[in-house]
């Protein structure tokens, strides 16, 4: 049970559901490659039946933790953070981000953009699912459009949100990794017939890093 003055902390973003945090090599994407730390906050009713960690579904099971903690062992180690889940745009991002930047680090986020924007970011990558659509604030804000491609269908969808994001945003078709073997080719040739998307690759999964 979330005690009165956690749910105060919690409405402020002063406190948030910590899954797990890491640093590695952020996997997708523009930054692929890039070295970051990922702070992945717990809870998602989204329901995407592909998703590879459903164990962040449940927010209950993630111990509400001090941002200025997540932040300290961030500044430790890298320059750019990462913040996944689960969605986090579920909570207030304003704090973390704000704690993040003062403490000199980029901040990117990973969202379905299910929920309204927060925080303050300098890249937010928008990975829209068809069972709970974007909101125009993630829309009209984000940097990449990621498009998971399970079937044939998820072409059309990922045309769809194209023409729901803004012009700026870059787009991306990433496999969805247990389908990779039939769709790869279909991903590929779709991208060599409309150059303006890119293939973004799991490159973690293939690392064998988290
Ligand atoms: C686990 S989600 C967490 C952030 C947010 N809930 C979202 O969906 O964007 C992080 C990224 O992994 C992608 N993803 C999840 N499961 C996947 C799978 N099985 N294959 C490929 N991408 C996947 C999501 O679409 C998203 O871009
Ligand atoms: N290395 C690595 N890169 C990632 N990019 C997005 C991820 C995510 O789960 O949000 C992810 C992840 O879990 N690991
Ligand atoms: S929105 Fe993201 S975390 Fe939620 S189920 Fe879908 S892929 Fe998983
Ligand atoms: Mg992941």
């Amino acid at each position: 049970m979330t005690k009165d003055y956690d749910k105060v902390a919690l409405d402020e973003g002063r406190i948030l559901p910590l899954m797990e945090e890491f640093y590695t090599i952020q996997g997708e994407g523009y930054y692929s490659g890039h070295a970051a730390y990922f702070i992945r906050l717990g809870g998602c009713d989204v329901g995407c039946h592909w998703c590879d960690v459903k164990e962040s579904w449940d927010a209950e099971l993630h111990p509400l933790t001090d941002v200025h903690n997540i932040v300290a062992r961030a500044k430790a180690e890298a320059n750019l953070a990462v913040i996944t889940g689960g969605e986090p745009l579920m909570y207030n991002l304003d704090y973390i981000t704000s704690e993040l930047k003062k403490a000199g680090l980029q901040t990117n986020i990973e969202t379905s953009g299910a929920y309204e924007l927060s925080g303050d970011f300098d890249w937010i990558c928008l990975s829209p699912k068809k069972n709970k659509l974007p909101t125009q604030s993630v829309y009209d804000a984000a940097d990449e459009l990621k498009v998971v491609i399970y079937n044939k269908h998820d072409f059309i969808f990922a045309e769809e949100q194209a023409a729901r994001v803004n012009d700026n945003a870059l787009l991306l078709l990433q496999v969805e990794w247990s389908k990779r073997a039939e769709m790869n080719p279909l991903i590929v040739e779709y991208v060599k017939k409309n150059p303006q998307w890119k293939i973004s690759v799991q490159t973690h999964k293939y690392l064998d890093i988290p």
